[in-house]
């Protein structure tokens, strides 16, 4: 449920990040409510993954502000960022296992590192964890590359999981991954979110799997792409109204059409 009183979980206000003479992200505002899943779709290079660092502080704005609960979060300390980061989960697009760990020592790791629990005591969270996703507790002993990559992205999870975040972000999670093994994740996205109340993030180009988890989709568009007044949030809104969306650029991701980038390949082919 969205509880459109309280202030956003987490927002980017009027953020710009700009790498060198490269604008990536210009005057972009987004923000999730408390136990609300929010989408960022776009075509390939538009910022979506620079957008969630920058929501985590990975990656510093130019301009704007990035604020948690309604605190802008550029003043924390380390100490206060650190504290932070461990009210959230991030599920990295290649799942970011450290190969020569075990599985279990590699889920365990947040909470060895950060909370100093002993090995016994972290294995018996990471047995609930990797249940949590559908993994059997013999995947504990097992290396990454003993893995599928889809057995890999729900370790990458139930890692996310194991701080018991109050806000997950995800990039890409059903990138590689066959249609059935791209659902189980976006029931994993869904039941996490319904089991546990988070927050979620999920930066995607998969329009199925962002009209399945998400409540609220927002799409970006490439800042090369637009015109010097033109925002670069497209579409703010719900699965239904994507659909319905009578931008041309908007229904053409909607429905997977090149559009003008073939006559731009065209072109280019004289
Ligand atoms: N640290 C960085 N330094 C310089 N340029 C960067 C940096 N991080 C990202 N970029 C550039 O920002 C642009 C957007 O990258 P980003 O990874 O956010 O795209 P994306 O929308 O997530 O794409 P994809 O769907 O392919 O993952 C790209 O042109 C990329 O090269």
């Amino acid at each position: 449920m969205v509880a459109a009183t309280q202030p956003a979980k987490i927002a980017a206000t009027n953020v710009t990040v700009t790498f060198g003479r490269q604008t990536v992200l210009r005057d972009v505002t987004v923000a999730a409510a408390p136990g609300e899943t929010l989408a960022v779709i776009g075509e390939s290079g538009c910022g979506k993954t620079v957008l969630l660092k920058t929501l985590i502080r990975l990656v510093q704005p130019t301009r704007g502000v990035v604020s948690f609960e309604g605190a802008p979060i550029a003043r924390l300390g380390e100490r206060k960022i650190t504290e932070l980061r461990r009210r959230l989960g991030f599920v990295f697009q290649n799942a970011a296992l450290f190969d020569s760990m075990s599985i279990a020592d590699n889920v365990a790791f947040p909470l060895r590192d950060q909370h100093r629990m002993d090995r016994e005591e972290a294995y018996e969270v990471v047995a609930e964890r990797l249940a949590e996703v559908g993994l059997p507790a013999s995947v504990m002993l097992k290396k990454p590359a003993e893995l599928s990559g889809g057995m890999r992205k729900r370790v990458g999870l139930a890692r996310a999981l194991a701080n018991s975040p109050e806000v997950l972000l995800y990039d890409e999670p059903t990138t590689g991954l066959d249609p059935i093994m791209s659902d189980v994740i976006n029931e994993l996205i869904m039941r996490t979110r319904d089991r546990r109340g988070v927050t979620s993030v999920v930066v995607t180009h998969d329009m199925h799997s962002a009209c399945k988890v998400a409540d609220r989709i927002v799409m970006l568009y490439p800042v090369s792409r637009l015109g010097a007044d033109e925002p670069q949030i497209l579409f703010d809104g719900t699965p239904d109204e994507i659909m319905r969306c009578d931008d041309r650029r908007v229904s053409q991701f909607v429905r997977g059409e090149a559009g003008e980038r073939l006559e731009e390949m065209r072109a280019a082919q004289g």
